[in-house]
Order: structure tokens, then sequence, then C-alpha cells
């Protein structure tokens, strides 16, 4: 668990974090978005203590990170960060071994270490291995600064914009890889993007800062129906806020029991969201879906009335 209580840093001139309170749950991702310099990634920095912080406390399980030695820091925080920070002299196994090595791990220790994160981020070992960063597309580049990340097998995870350099694509896939690898891991990540999108996808607790403070944390949905302010609304999405609340909403939330008196042709299955129910909607000319269940079996049902939350029963 991480807790911050009322923490600021101050650089020179510039108040960058002003007094700001949060507390991310062990095995919880936390997503920190808002404008650029709004103090996103000095927040994160100050949690591995890259950056000291001028006042108030951070807790790392329930202790002050003040008292935790250099050591202790490496092996408990993982970071991995936009422009992956690897070493262009060594090889990508030398690099993912960094950590271990510095924590002076026996060496078949980290060799077996290596080649399990290797395979983990799905990088086989006989074509990776030996490669040196600048052979490496952003997207293997970026796989290789997350299982870099990961090796002393820390508790906490701290991500600055770890896929921002990468087209749509690639960063979908890393996105959905990321969401796996957490489904199986449960570390507790702090995530920093300038992609709305990517937070809503990832995050358990959403952090919306702007100017050093935080200015509404919640989860994604409770941040989609219920923000504070235009600041908040727009960040979210302005105008397209509904349709990424839809996106992030089982159908199986809105779904009525079956009627007898008509099972439309029109499909969706149970697990689908509300945005893609609507897009079976929209292409099938239909008003009125047949919820399923994995094996297409007929479990309720789902109209467009009852799809946007406009009354309870038709
Ligand atoms: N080492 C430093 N010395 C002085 N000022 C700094 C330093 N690091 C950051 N700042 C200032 O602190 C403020 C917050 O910076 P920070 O990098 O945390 O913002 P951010 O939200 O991560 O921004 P971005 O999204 O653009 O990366 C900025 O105004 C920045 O200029």
């Amino acid at each position: 668990m991480i807790e911050l209580f009322e923490v600021t840093k101050r650089f020179a001139n510039e108040t960058a974090v002003d007094g700001i309170s949060l507390r991310v749950e062990t095995g919880e991702l936390c997503a920190l978005v808002g404008t650029s310099g709004c103090g996103k990634s000095t927040t994160l920095r100050m949690i591995n203590r890259l950056i000291e912080h001028t006042a108030g406390e951070i807790h790392l399980d329930g202790h002050p990170v003040r008292t935790f030695n250099e050591q202790e820091l490496r092996r408990r925080i993982g970071y991995a960060i936009q422009s992956t920070g690897l070493f262009p002299h060594w090889s990508v196994a030398r690099n993912i071994g960094l950590v271990p090595r510095l924590l002076k791990w026996p060496k078949a220790r980290v060799a077996e270490r290596v080649e399990e994160l290797m395979d983990l981020l799905g990088l086989p070992m006989a074509q990776f291995a030996d490669k040196y960063p600048h052979q490496l597309s952003g997207g293997q580049a970026q796989r290789v600064g997350v299982a870099r990340a990961l090796a002393a097998d820390p508790d906490i995870l701290l991500m600055d914009e770890p896929f921002g350099a990468l087209d749509p694509i690639t960063r979908e896939t890393l996105q959905v890889e990321l969401r796996a690898l957490q489904a199986r891991l449960h570390k507790t990540i702090v995530f920093v993007t300038h992609d709305m999108d990517e937070a809503l996808l990832l995050a358990d607790r959403l952090v919306v800062m702007r100017a050093g403070r935080i200015i509404q944390q919640g989860t994604p949905l409770e941040l989609l129906r219920s923000p504070v302010d235009d600041f908040v609304a727009s960040m979210l999405g302005g105008e397209n806020r509904g349709l990424k609340e839809a996106a992030l909403t089982p159908v199986s939330e809105r779904m009525l029991p079956l009627s007898p008196r008509l099972i439309s042709r029109s499909r969706v299955g149970r697990d689908a969201t509300l945005h893609q129910a609507l897009a079976v909607m929209f292409r099938e000319h239909a008003d009125r879906l047949t919820v399923v269940d994995d094996d297409e079996m007929p479990v309720g049902e789902l109209s467009l009335r009852r799809l946007v939350g406009a009354g309870r029963e038709e």
C-alpha cells in the first residue's frame, strides 16, 4: 500500500506538488492524469525518492519512505519510463538483470530470473537476449523496460508514460498485456499517462491533477458519472464522456430478464460492454438485443431505452 499525506514538493521558486493526499491499495492500479506540468512525474518520483519531498509524509505499507535505504527501495519498487532508460551498450539480457545484479543475487539466479521475465513479456530468449536496444522496435524496447522494472519482483511498480512513444496499435497491445500481467501479478502500480482512454482502461483508481493539486479521485466510472467540475469533465472527454462510460459498463448491469413475448435475433454477450451493445444495435438496426452467455444461451434482453438508462422498465 502506498499512502501520501499532504505531500508537497517545492523546487527553487515553484511548487510542483501542493499538499496532495492519496492512498493506493495493495494490488491496485492508480492512474495519474492531468495537463502537462501539473506534477504527475514529480509525484511518482517522490515515491521512489528520485526526488525528495519537501513536506508531508509518504508511506509504503505504513512505513515512511524516508526510512528505506537505497537497496530496499530498489528491491521493493520497479520503475519504467517512456524513454525506457535502457543502457545502449548492454544487451537486452544484461539490461533486464540490472537490479538483481545490483542486489547481488547469485549469477545463476539472475540468469534464471531474466529468462523467466523474457518469457513473461513475450521476448523469446533465443531471439532477443543478445540484442542491443538500438536493434529493438519501440514496443520491444518498452517490454524490456517493463521486464527490467519487474526484475527483482518488487511489490510496487511506478510507470511514467511507459507506452507514450508508441503507435496506437502497439500501445493498445501493451495495454492489454499489462492488464493481463496485472491480473496475474497483483502489483501495486502508479501509472502516469496523458492518454485518458489508457487511464480509463487500466485504472482501478483514477486521479486527476491540476497545478500540483488533486482535483478529483475515484474509480473511472465514479469520475465519468460525477465529475466535480468542467475541468475534470473535459479531461474525461467532454461530450464523449457518455460513450466512455458505456465502454466501461457491462451489459449485465442493464439487462432485464428474458420476456417470453419476443426474442430478438440480434445478440450480444453478457460480458460485452454497453458500447459494444450499441455498436450491434447500430449495425443490425435493432433497438432490442438478446443477451447470451458464453454458450450462446439467452439469459436476458437489452433494449435501447435500458441501454441509455432511460426508465427502469418498459
Ligand atoms: N528538477 C526540477 N527543477 C525545477 N522544476 C522542476 C523540476 N522537475 C519538475 N519541475 C517543475 O515542476 C512542475 C511539475 O513537473 P512534472 O514533471 O511533475 O509535471 P508532469 O505533470 O509530469 O508534466 P508532463 O505531463 O509534461 O510530463 C513543472 O512546472 C516543472 O517545470
